[in-house]
Order: structure tokens, then C-alpha cells, then sequence
């Protein structure tokens, strides 16, 4: 049967997930896309292209067509969004014909980069798009009373965005969005393996580093990990053991700037809402969240507590699907 639809999707630098109002989360899978070069032709989406990063024959490129939380690449973001609505629909047991499709962008997106999302959802066959801002769906996921006026802290770290805001009122009191987050601080462990071991490893091994051993808090019980890459001087393959202390030090630098966004905007927050922060406290969203010793770490450097969102990687997927039923009342209460 054919019919119309409402979908919220969190298009996320590493991950799009698709929440349906009556199923919640439908589809979760990385953002990536394998093509053939010659034919431009998509050959998978999702885990199954991740898996073929940087392990590919010259014919067919796996990429990631968002960086830093918007579009690097439209033609392929299309395409890809055209392959998740089809996975979707399937997953529905329907024809997703022409749905309403609520999707959150960073809250430091400029106009023309919201407009590109906006046109390639629409080019993937959606019959409406609404846009949400990231934190603001970050904080309905994690089911914060975001309509009462008391502040709402969120801090949602992505894969390419770390967005801070305050929110109250159903509005974003103080927000700010840094492009350092999960990408950068694989980037920089990448860097730092470089350069104190003259070794090359890729995007996934440094992901798998971060996950298993990268502490947030300098404090913590000593952890090590074997990884592989290729040597630069021999250009053979070689094996390193890398201590969670040096993957500390190789990210500490992003992790203060992260910090420094959070500080900036406690620090824009009218003083009638601090004292709900420092009863209510900060709530972390995004992969990012669930990082080891993050929890700590903050709340000893902002002095006030921080809790984890029940599923940090969900939130925001499910605060655009919860989102679109605001967004309905609202259409009705128009008509
Ligand atoms: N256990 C973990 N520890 C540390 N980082 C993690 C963990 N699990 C996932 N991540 C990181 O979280 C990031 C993905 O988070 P998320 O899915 O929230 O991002 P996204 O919504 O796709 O990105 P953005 O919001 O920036 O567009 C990746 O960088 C991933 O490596």
C-alpha cells in the first residue's frame, strides 16, 4: 500500500539513523557510501561500505559524503539518502511515497549548507523537510522538559560537530558549535602514532583506539593495545603496543577545545538560569559521550554534575522523530 509518511532522520557525519513515530529507530547505520569510480555507481551503503574503508581495490572508493556535521559531497549524499529511504521503507513494510521528513543540522551550519540539506532530502524524494538543530533534538531525545523555562544544558559530540547550548522555553538561550569532535580526535591519534613511531595506521584503527583505550580523565588504571599499521621508514607492516596514557596525551588538545566551548557557554547563561544548572546539570549526547573517563573529567572541570543521556547515540535521531509530532500540531493548528 502506498502512503504517506513522517520520518526524522539524524544525518550525522558517522552515523544516519531513521526514527518513525510509531516503530522509533528503523535504520542505524555508518555514513558511508562505496562507488564505483568508472560508473558512478553505488555499490553499497552503510556497515557494509565502512567495512571496505581503506581496504578497497582502485575501482571502488568508499567515502563519507558529510564532514563536519554538513554536506562534503551532494550528488553521493543524495544517493546515499535515496538507498536509506528505500532500507527504510522496507523496514516499514510500505512504500515510503513523498514522506515528511524532520532532519537536524549543527547549530553552526550556515544558510547555504542548511539549504543543501534541505534540497537533497528533497531530491531523495521527500515531500517536506524541516529542519531541527541539533542540541535542540539532542535534548528532546534525552527527554529534558526542553517547553519548561529552566536551562537544559546539552552537550551532544559527534562524529564532525560538538554543539553546546543552553536551552529553555523550547528555545536555544546560548549555543555554541565546534567542528572537533570523534573525527578530529581519530585524526590526531593518527598524528600522534606518525610521529612518535614512524607509522602509518588508518581511519578505523584509530577509531578502535579511541573506543578501547582513549580516557578522557588523565587519572585512570593503565590500559594497552596491540595495533598494526605500515612502518615509513621500512614500509613493511609492524606491530606497536600504545598505552591509554598516550592516547591521553594525543587527544588532549581536542578535548580542551571541547571544553572550552562548554565553558563559553555557561558563561553566555543568564545568571536567573545558572542555579538550575548547577542543580540540574549537564547532559551528555552523541557518540562522544561515551567515551571513558568523559563523565568525570567534565564535571571536575566545570564543577557541576554530568550526567549520560540513556542512549547518547540515539538522541538526537529520536528527538527529530519526537520533534515531528510538535511539528504536525503545528501544521494542523494552520490549516
Ligand atoms: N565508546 C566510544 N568512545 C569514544 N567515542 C565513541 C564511542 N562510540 C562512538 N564514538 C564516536 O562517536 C562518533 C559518532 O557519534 P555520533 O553518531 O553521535 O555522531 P554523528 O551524529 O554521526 O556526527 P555529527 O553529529 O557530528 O554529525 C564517532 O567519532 C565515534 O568514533
Amino acid at each position: 500500500m502506498l502512503t504517506t509518511t513522517e520520518i526524522g532522520i539524524d544525518l550525522g557525519t558517522a552515523n544516519i539513523l531513521v526514527y518513525s513515530k510509531n516503530k522509533g529507530i528503523i535504520l542505524n547505520e555508518p555514513s558511508v557510501v562505496a562507488i564505483d569510480k568508472v560508473t558512478k555507481k553505488v555499490l553499497a551503503v552503510g556497515s557494509e561500505a565502512k567495512d571496505m574503508i581503506g581496504k578497497t581495490p582502485g575501482k571502488i572508493i568508499a567515502v563519507r559524503p558529510l564532514k563536519d556535521g554538513v554536506i562534503a559531497d551532494y550528488d553521493i549524499t543524495t544517493d546515499m539518502l535515496k538507498h536509506i529511504m528505500k532500507i527504510a521503507a522496507r523496514k516499514l513494510g510500505m512504500s515510503l511515497r513523498k514522506p515528511t521528513v524532520v532532519v537536524c543540522t549543527p547549530s553552526g551550519a550556515t544558510s547555504v549548507e542548511r539549504r543543501a540539506i534541505q534540497d537533497a532530502i528533497k531530491s531523495a524524494g521527500a515531500k517536506e523537510v524541516h529542519l531541527i538543530e541539533e542540541p535542540v533534538a539532542a535534548a528532546i531525545g534525552a527527554d529534558l522538559p526542553v517547553d519548561e523555562p529552566t536551562a537544559n544544558v546539552v552537550v551532544d559530540i559527534g562524529g564532525g560537530t560538538t554543539e553546546v547550548a543552553i536551552i529553555s522555553f523550547g528555545g536555544v538561550v546560548s549555543c555554541h558549535s565546534i567542528r572537533i569532535a570523534g573525527d578530529q580526535l581519530d585524526e590526531e591519534i593518527i598524528q600522534y602514532v606518525r610521529k612518535n613511531y614512524n607509522l602509518l595506521i588508518g581511519e578505523r584503527t584509530a577509531e578502535k583506539m579511541k573506543i578501547e583505550i582513549g580516557y578522557a580523565l588523565v587519572k585512570h588504571e593503565e590500559e594497552t593495545m596491540d595495533i598494526r599499521g605500515r612502518d615509513l621508514v621500512t614500509g613493511l607492516p609492524k606491530t606497536i603496543t600504545v598505552s591509554s596514557f598516550q592516547m591521553q596525551d594525543a587527544m588532549k588538545e581536542s578535548l580542551l577545545h571541547i571544553l572550552e566551548a562548554i565553558r563559553a557557554t555557561l558563561e553566555d547563561c543568564p545568571p536567573e538560569l545558572s542555579g538550575d544548572i548547577v542543580d540540574r546539570g549537564v547532559i551528555l549526547t552523541g557518540g562522544g559521550a561515551l567515551m571513558k573517563g568523559i563523565q568525570e573529567w567534565l564535571s571536575q572541570e566545570i564543577v557541576v554534575p554530568v550526567h549520560i543521556a540513556p542512549s547518547p547515540l540515539e538522541c538526537v535521531a529520536i528527538g527529530t522523530g519526537k520533534s515531528l509530532t510538535v511539528i504536525s500540531k503545528l501544521m494542523k493548528s494552520a490549516k
